[in-house]
């Protein structure tokens, strides 16, 4: 796990070896005791080179490790003895130096980075924080502001970064290795004691307090709920205060703290399962790894609506050349500016030149008959986009993809009016487009494998999380949120309101509560679905016993809120009122506060107290028990796939995991009670009746997460 070669006659050259990422493991750490030891004792030795192998020095502990009992050496103290050691010794860091990677190349007394590397101590976004000396010596290298904000955010910085910051002495775009083996035959003989940061005072701010003030404040605002980033600046504030060796103890109790939180063992679920998501199987035995993507040189975008821009923009950004199609000019030329202007803010932004001469803009159809892939972006309407694809399969190549962004329309409907339905899929992007991260893509029972590697490739190029995902309404996503948002409504009716849950969903962690999220998205389009599925509008048997529809409890407040032209944040009133239509700052209403009570009122329904445990139980085992369901049903083929969907595209806290996650963490034995509990409360709401496979896994005394896929027998799965 180590190798140890001698070169240029008195270089000792440890080569790290564990791929790909070569970590920490118990191994690793073992390897480079024991080859330290040999280097430091062999007197023909005078300075030694650390790198790691295939061009990736290293990526810092094994996070698999974690979940286990702590084997091998410890990581401190064989990094304290190398900072210590006589024999200079320089890192030569090649492609990632993460986490403990970054500890191990800080207790070198030199560093050589290759211009392509990057460099960080990304273990905050592992609900932990650089426990092997990092957050003492960095600050002692760097000074403490740079050091707090590379600590608390866990972001990668370019060789070319670290070299400003001081992190690095030197930056090549030379084979790093031979560069540092030569650096290291120059190190020899000039003193240490410089060069071991742990010796070294802090260069401590005269406003300390106040910075570490203002960076806690920012966390507590844009890390709502997570403990890591504040363990960090506690981590730091210890570093300016402290020397080293009661430093490095605050450290360790802080690492212990955060080591065995929900937090920690959340955040290391989310790094796996989004690694996960995209390792699809198909019944047919066809997998991620054995069929081959088709490469997509040229992409066409019909319509440039709000989603159909944010496609166009995120396909050539990445270098596809793409035709985007308007039906009609005034349309067009808006579209068109909006589009250019997306592109060239985001070039600005990530420091490249807007690739514009990608783009081409058409009235016309016939425009597309050649590109390689299609993405339809029109109107949520099954007619319609039955039009379009009729068109495109008469007009496209033979060999076209046939992609709908539908957010939960039948994809196999589309693929049916089609010459090629093998060639059809959905890609699901979530708005704005080309900022969201989320790709759903929707494998219809007649999509090819190629067709599905094809999409999720494309996704991946597009710099997306993308999960492949079966084909029913609504999908994973959309299909859950419905469970999940009748709670709210149902709770409104109960006696609690809007500011009320969206309050307690954003203190669990929630980017944005429930209706302050509707607000966002608009209240019409789910008015025009339920007004289309017969359960508003006209069409509604006056015969209906109020607040029940197809049989079941209906709560018809979302449908009074619209009928009063309040479509949320774009016509200035929702839930919430907004001071302008297109505003974002929401306020509660008491228009809204009114119309609850006159509804309670009609209703003979007497308000009670709602506990906040309420609003979190009902609404999120809601949610989960659909999740339980999409399992079932073979639409998601693992949780880990629902949980990163949820993460990704409806803001679910990533600390808590996501929606399975969560449920898992809180035990299936609560789940399953709770759930019996309030569906014998209102019978009347199927979603709220505990699925088979949630009492199955309780059955089999609640398996952890990664075990459930065991129990799922699937009938057919819809990937
Ligand atoms: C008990 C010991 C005490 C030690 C005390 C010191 C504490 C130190 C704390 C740490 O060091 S925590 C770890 C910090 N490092 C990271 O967070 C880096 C995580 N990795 C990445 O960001 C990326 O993987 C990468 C290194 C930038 C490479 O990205 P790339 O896109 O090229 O590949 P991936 O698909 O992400 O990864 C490939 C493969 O490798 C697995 N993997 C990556 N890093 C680790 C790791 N640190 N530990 C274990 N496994 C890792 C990853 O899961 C992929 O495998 P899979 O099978 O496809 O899932």
């Amino acid at each position: 796990m180590a190798r140890y070669e001698l070169v240029k006659r008195s270089v000792a050259l440890i080569t790290l070896t564990n791929p790909p990422v070569n970590s920490l493991s118990s191994a690793v750490r073992h390897g480079i005791a024991k080859t330290m030891d040999r280097a430091l004792s062999d007197p023909k030795v005078t300075a030694v080179v650390i790198c790691g192998e295939n061009g990736r020095f290293c990526g810092g502990a094994d996070i698999r490790e974690f979940a286990g009992p702590m084997r091998g050496p410890p990581l401190l103290p064989l990094l304290d003895s190398i900072e210590a050691g006589e024999k200079p010794v320089v890192a030569a860091i090649e492609g990632v130096a993460l986490g403990g990677g970054l500890e191990l190349a800080l207790v070198c007394h030199y560093r050589i980075a290759h211009s392509k590397a990057r460099l960080g101590l990304p273990e905050v976004t592992l609900g932990l924080l650089p426990a092997a000396g990092g957050t003492q010596r960095l600050p002692r290298l760097i000074g403490i502001p740079a050091a707090l904000e590379l600590i608390t955010t866990g972001r990668h910085v370019s060789s070319q970064e670290a070299l400003k910051l001081g992190i690095v002495d030197q930056v090549t775009e030379q084979n790093v290795c031979e560069v540092a083996v030569e650096f290291a035959l120059r190190a020899v003989a000039k003193p240490l004691s410089s060069r071991r940061l742990s010796a070294l005072t802090v260069p401590c701010p005269p406003d300390l307090d106040a910075l570490l003030e203002a960076v806690t404040m920012q966390i507590q605002k844009k890390a709502r709920g997570m403990m890591a980033p504040l363990a960090c600046v506690q981590a730091v504030r210890a570093a300016a205060t402290m020397p080293y060796s009661q430093g490095i103890k605050r450290e360790s109790e802080l690492m212990a703290t955060l080591f065995n939180s929900g937090q920690a063992r959340a955040l290391q679920y989310c790094f796996f399962a989004e690694r996960t998501a995209g390792k699809w199987t198909l019944p047919s035995g066809a997998q991620w790894n054995d069929t081959k993507p088709r490469e997509i040189r040229s992409a066409a975008v019909i319509g440039l609506g709000t989603m159909g821009r944010g496609i166009a923009v995120s396909l050539a950004r990445v270098g596809i050349s793409v035709i985007a199609v308007e039906s009609d000019k005034k349309l067009m030329e808006t579209g068109r500016q909006m589009v250019i202007g997306m592109l060239e803010r985001d070039a600005k932004r990530r420091g490249v030149s807007a690739s514009l001469n990608l783009l081409k803009f058409t009235l016309s159809l016939q425009d597309l008959k050649d590109v390689d892939l299609v993405i339809e972006a029109v109107f949520e309407d099954m007619a319609l986009k039955k039009r379009v694809f009729q068109e495109l399969s008469k007009l496209c190549r033979p060999t076209t993809l046939l992609c709908s962004n539908t957010s939960g329309l039948d994809v196999d409907a589309l693929a049916g009016v089609t010459d090629r339905p093998q060639l059809v899929i959905g890609m699901h992007f979530f708005s704005p487009a080309h900022v969201m991260k989320l790709l759903e893509v929707v494998c219809g029972p007649r999509s090819s494998s190629e067709t599905i590697a094809t999409a999720m490739s494309l996704g991946k190029r597009m710099e997306k999380v993308s999960v492949a995902v079966g084909n029913c309404p609504g999908f994973v996503g959309n299909r859950m949120l419905k469970p999940y948002s009748d709670q709210a409504t149902f709770l409104l009716e109960e006696g609690a309101t809007p500011e009320q849950i969206d309050k307690v969903l954003e203190d669990f962690g929630f980017a944005m509560g429930v209706f302050r999220m509707s607000d966002l998205a608009g209240l019409d389009v789910g008015w025009r679905v339920r007004k289309e599925s017969g359960l508003t509008g006209p069409d509604v048997d006056p015969k209906n016993p109020p607040r029940r529809r197809q049989g079941r409890k209906y709560c018809p407040i979302p449908d009074m809120v619209c009928e009063q032209g309040r479509f949320g944040q774009k016509t200035g009133r929702g839930w919430y009122m907004y001071d302008k239509p297109g505003g974002t700052n929401a306020k509660p209403d008491p228009l809204i506060q009114n119309l609850l009570e006159t509804y309670r009122s009609r209703y003979g329904i007497k308000p009670r107290n709602i506990t906040d445990q309420e609003i979190i139980d009902r609404c999120l085992f809601a949610l989960a028990n659909e999740g339980f369901r999409i399992l079932e049903d073979g639409i998601a083929a693992r949780p880990e796939d629902i949980d990163v969907i949820y993460q990704f595209g409806y803001g679910f806290p990533r600390h808590r995991g996501g929606p399975m996650f969560y449920a898992s963490m809180v035990g299936l034995e609560r789940v399953l009670e709770r759930l019996e509990h309030y569906h014998q409360a209102h019978p009347d709401v199927p979603h709220l009746e505990p699925s088979p496979l949630l009492k199955k896994l309780v059955a089999c005394g609640s398996p952890p997460i990664q075990k459930w896929r065991e129990h799922i027998k699937t009938m057919h799965s819809h990937l």
